[in-house]
């Protein structure tokens, strides 16, 4: 039997990002969207990467998150491989904080985009977030998921601080 399609899918570029990325993830699961999630690399599993962005559109993919740290070159491979929204997230680097992994991901070449989240846990969380909304113009169940998270969002937040 085929196995059914995740319209989302993320990359990242190592198992240490796993820990950023699975924020996407658990997000997508509170929305009720599939996912898969594969370890890829432009620098160390280049034919993984041509593999996967090229059979990713054909396979019922519908959205690309990429998140990877450093020298990101992920998100920016993947895109120009696969005609699907790309979404990058730059994973916190140890030695600069995430800007290089922000600059990297986010100074595409025209013609080209990725679309770039904030660095880190944030940018993941929001990376699905937006993945939803894209899977929402077209998918009414998604539209009524993030709608309700929205309002569980907004319900969630006190009126007046509280003394720690
Ligand atoms: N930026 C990339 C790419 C790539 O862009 O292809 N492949 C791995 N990496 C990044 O290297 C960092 C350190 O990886 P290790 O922890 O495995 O040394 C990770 O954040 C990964 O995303």
């Amino acid at each position: 039997m085929a196995e059914p399609v995740a319209p989302v899918a993320i990359i990242m570029g190592s198992q240490s990002d796993w820990e950023t990325m699975r924020h996407a993830a658990e997000t997508l699961a509170l929305l009720g969207i599939a996912h898969e999630a594969h370890i890829v690399s432009a620098h160390r599993t280049p034919q993984r990467l041509y593999d996967f962005a090229g059979s990713a559109r054909d396979r019922g993919v519908k959205v690309v998150i990429a998140g990877a740290g450093g020298a990101a070159h992920l998100p920016g491979m993947a895109a120009a491989l696969t005609p699907l929204p790309v979404l990058g997230v730059p994973v916190e680097s140890k030695a600069l904080k995430g800007m290089d992994s922000l600059l990297s991901i986010v100074q595409m070449p025209g013609g080209i985009p990725v679309g770039t989240l904030a660095i880190g846990r944030a940018g993941a969380i929001n990376a699905a977030l937006l993945a939803a909304a894209i899977l929402a113009l077209g998918d009414p169940a998604v539209a009524d998921a993030l709608d309700d998270w929205r309002r569980r969002q907004t319900a969630a937040v006190a009126e007046h601080p509280k003394d720690e």
